[in-house]
């Protein structure tokens, strides 16, 4: 196995990963590394656990410190030029010029070669464009904005076919009025903004001369066909400024425009107090707003969760010690934090973003996160970003943001990284945004490390009649609280009541016999979560946030990581089990992916998830860096009514369970049949194996005990690392094998040295 420096790390970033006390790369790190650093676009599935984080964030760390350093350099060298030039045109007084000695013209408003879709031709002299392909529209932007002012430019239809003319911002989509930043005016008499097209003005077509008016005093735009005003068409603009001007914009489909921002007298003079846009006193040239802004971050890490980008943004920063003139700056840009509060982080420069989508979408959309300079974007989880269709759209809008041109390493490269990037939403996703990728699969479909053991725990409300009891405060989630429970109650039903209180039952028979001290819980819905820290409440429960410091030695201590919580309510929950404070974490499958808590020893599963690659990663939590981890699923023998509410409106209909909201979803209603014996089959698959069942006395099965407990001279628990020190025994054969040679080449060293100093003793003697 190859070591950090032939992977082709850089020492400042092997000296971090050596204070981590990484000997080696893992097999992850070793494949991807070089792969990444070359250049590539890379699609990279390994095992949970296996080291994928630092697999991008090392290169990505390198090639963004390369860039930044040849940037410095260049603008070190290009400072010596112009200081020396200057010195040379004022007289040799070395002085440096002042803003007034150096105002240049403004250059000409044209139309804009580096902020155009490719379909779109600009005609020499920059006044002229045409989009040339039946159903397919490209957009375009001028090189000038407005910040200011009544500005006034014209757009002629040079031939048929459809387009829209306006305004927009430089982050608005070049699909004019597709999104909240641009406004357009469309020949068949719409206009569009933020995908709302409505009636307006009237139709237009060849030869007809479009005037269009920005008036950035009252925030208004409108526009004029041949000189006749069509009214207002968008009131109530964002405020405009620099760093939010208004372009020129047009979209055009088969069609050709040609373009007057006023250099030449107009067709049709705009309303008094208009003036051309090339003549307004108050704008921004595109190249300006781009150098100008200091969010131009060179690398972009998605993640799904806040939670995991909290952790990789940590995992960047430790690297970054090491890194610098100039220092790799880096941020966080998670929801549930306010926006402002990250603006303050980001505002001083970033070269790299770790983030969520939706609030780096909207500093994106808001123009205060340029993304002209991204070299990397990368998509950790990738098959859950792109899992549901919302967070896939956003993703590929992200996408259009970023340069798309560029050789070399100022290429835009595609990272996607997960335990499970088998989905064919993956593969279309990789299709259209990835350049011939490189796909790094370790695993193939079956993800989890060999440290982990699977088993289950039969619950057969048939069978164990102990849900009949009410020793236990059990609390179930309210489904049949219409349905008549009882032991002679043979309905589906009663026997989907019994399991829901056999589970918890269960749940402490496992806690108790495994004498877990840490174990992170999967529950179905958030309302489980609170069910299952309810029941362990009433063991005495606590959270271990609390000030009372005797709740820590807690047994049932606990606390709940869900999407209904806060992200306040998140961080400390996750906190206080991460330190030790709460013995278990109640979660969703908000847990499911990426979180690192070291040393973890069990997961419980309340129930099966719907997916199975889900179940790779809520089981992944443990058996990470070589420790032995296990995983036990409750699973039902029956089908079990579970809640399910698709529409946000009925989010709680268990809080009042009535005929209607129990029904089942096809009746209506708010509930569903979960069959766990058949998710069971499709996790069993996926993992290639049966899973085994534990004891009726929650023992272990033999060889599963063996594994862990003496049976192989093995002394190993859960959560501790199996025999061999973190490495695996591949790599403990290796060692093993190597030892002689190295020894050998140690003592070869011992006696080269004492050569050397002996004959340099005999020199320095004859001398
Ligand atoms: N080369 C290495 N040597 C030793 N430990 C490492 C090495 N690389 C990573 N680790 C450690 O391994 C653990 C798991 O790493 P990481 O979280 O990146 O895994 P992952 O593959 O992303 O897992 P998941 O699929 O669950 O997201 C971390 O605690 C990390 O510090």
């Amino acid at each position: 196995m190859a070591a950090f420096e032939e992977v082709g790390v850089c020492p400042e970033l092997i000296k971090a990963v050596e204070k981590l006390d990484w000997t080696l790369p893992t097999p992850i790190q070793a494949e991807a590394v070089p792969l990444i650093l070359g250049g590539g676009d890379v699609l990279a599935a390994a095992e949970t656990g296996s080291g994928k984080t630092a697999a991008f964030a090392l290169p990505v760390l390198q090639i963004v410190h390369e860039s930044l350093r040849a940037r410095q350099k260049a603008a070190l060298s290009d400072f010596g030029a112009a200081s020396n030039g200057q010195a040379a045109s004022n007289g040799g007084d070395g002085q440096t010029p002042t803003a007034s000695n150096c105002s240049a013209p403004i250059p000409p408003c044209l139309l804009n070669l580096e902020d155009r879709d490719d379909i779109v031709a600009i005609a020499a002299g920059g006044l002229r464009c045409q989009a040339r392909g039946e159903g397919t529209w490209g957009g375009c932007r001028a090189t000038r904005g407005a910040s200011g002012g009544k500005v006034y430019f014209e757009a002629t239809v040079a031939d048929e076919g459809l387009c829209r003319v306006g305004w927009a911002t430089r982050f608005a989509s070049l699909d004019l009025g597709t999104d909240r930043h641009g406004y357009g005016y469309g020949g068949t008499g719409m206009k569009a903004d933020n995908k709302k097209f409505e009636s307006y003005g009237e139709k237009y077509g060849k030869n007809d001369t479009i005037g269009c008016l920005l008036d950035c005093d009252v925030r208004t735009i409108s526009f004029t066909k041949n000189g006749k005003a069509l009214g207002d068409a968008f009131t109530q603009l964002p405020t405009i400024s620099g760093g939010a001007a208004l372009f020129p914009a047009f979209s055009l489909q088969n069609a050709e425009l040609q373009l007057n921002f006023g250099e030449t007298a107009f067709k049709h003079p705009p309303p008094p107090g208009f003036v051309g846009l090339s003549n307004a006193p108050s704008t921004v040239s595109w190249t300006e707003c781009v150098s100008r802004s200091k969010c131009k971050p060179l690398a972009i890490i998605l993640e799904p969760t806040k939670e995991l980008a909290e952790q990789t943004h940590e995992q960047v920063s430790v690297f970054c010690k090491h890194l610098a003139s100039p220092v790799v700056r880096h941020a966080l840009v998670v929801g549930g934090i306010k926006a402002s509060k990250q603006m303050q982080s980001i505002k001083d420069g970033v070269d790299i973003v770790t983030a969520t989508p939706g609030r780096l979408m909207e500093l994106m959309e808001d123009g205060k996160l340029a993304t002209d300079q991204v070299k990397f974007f990368v998509l950790d989880e990738a098959d859950r970003l792109v899992a549901e269709r919302g967070t896939r759209d956003q993703v590929l809008k992200m996408f259009r943001y970023f340069p798309q041109t560029g050789g070399g390493l100022a290429r835009l490269q595609v990272l996607l990284f997960s335990a499970t990037l088998h989905s064919p939403e993956v593969r279309a996703l990789a299709a259209s945004i990835c350049q011939n990728p490189i796909f790094v699969d370790l695993k193939g479909k079956n993800a989890v490390p060999e440290t982990v053991d699977h088993v289950l725990v039969r619950c057969d409300p048939q069978q164990d009649l102990s849900w009949l009891q009410t020793d236990l405060a059990v609390v179930t989630d309210g489904c049949h609280t219409l349905d008549t429970i009882g032991p002679e109650q043979k309905t589906p039903e009663n026997w989907s009541e019994a399991v829901k209180r056999l589970k918890q039952r269960y749940l402490k028979r496992v806690i108790d016999s495994f004498a877990m001290n840490q174990c992170l819980i999967f529950c179905r819905t958030n309302h489980d979560c609170d069910n299952v820290k309810r029941f362990l409440e009433s063991f005495g429960g606590g959270s271990g946030q609390d000030k009372d410091e005797s709740e820590k030695g807690n047994s049932y201590s606990c606390v709940v990581l869900g999407g209904a919580k806060s992200a306040k309510d998140r961080a400390e929950a996750l906190a206080a089990f991460k330190a030790g404070n709460a013995r278990f974490l109640v979660c969703t499958d908000l847990a499911a992916r990426g979180l690192d808590i070291q040393g973890l020893p069990y997961v419980i599963n309340m129930t099966l998830p719907e997916k199975s690659e889900d179940y790779i990663h809520r089981v992944g939590r443990v058996g990470r860096q070589d420790t032995m981890g296990l995983a036990i699923s409750l699973v039902s023998t029956v089908p079990e009514k579970v809640w399910y509410c698709t529409d946000r409106k009925n989010q709680k209909p268990w809080e009042k369970p009535d005929a209607a909201s129990t029904r089942s979803i096809e009746d209506g209603g708010h509930t569903t049949w979960y069959k766990e014996q058949q998710l069971l089959q499709t996790v069993e698959k996926r993992l290639g194996s049966p899973v085994a069942a534990l004891d009726e006395d929650l023992s272990l099965p033999p060889d599963i005990a063996a594994r862990v407990a003496g049976g192989s001279g093995s002394e190993v628990r859960y959560g501790q690392q199996r025999d061999g020190g973190g490495f695996s025994a591949e790599v403990m054969e290796r060692v093993k094998a190597m030892r002689p040679a190295v020894q050998m080449l140690a003592q070869l060293e011992v006696e080269a040295q004492e050569t050397f100093f002996s004959l340099k003793r005999r020199w320095a003697a004859v001398e």
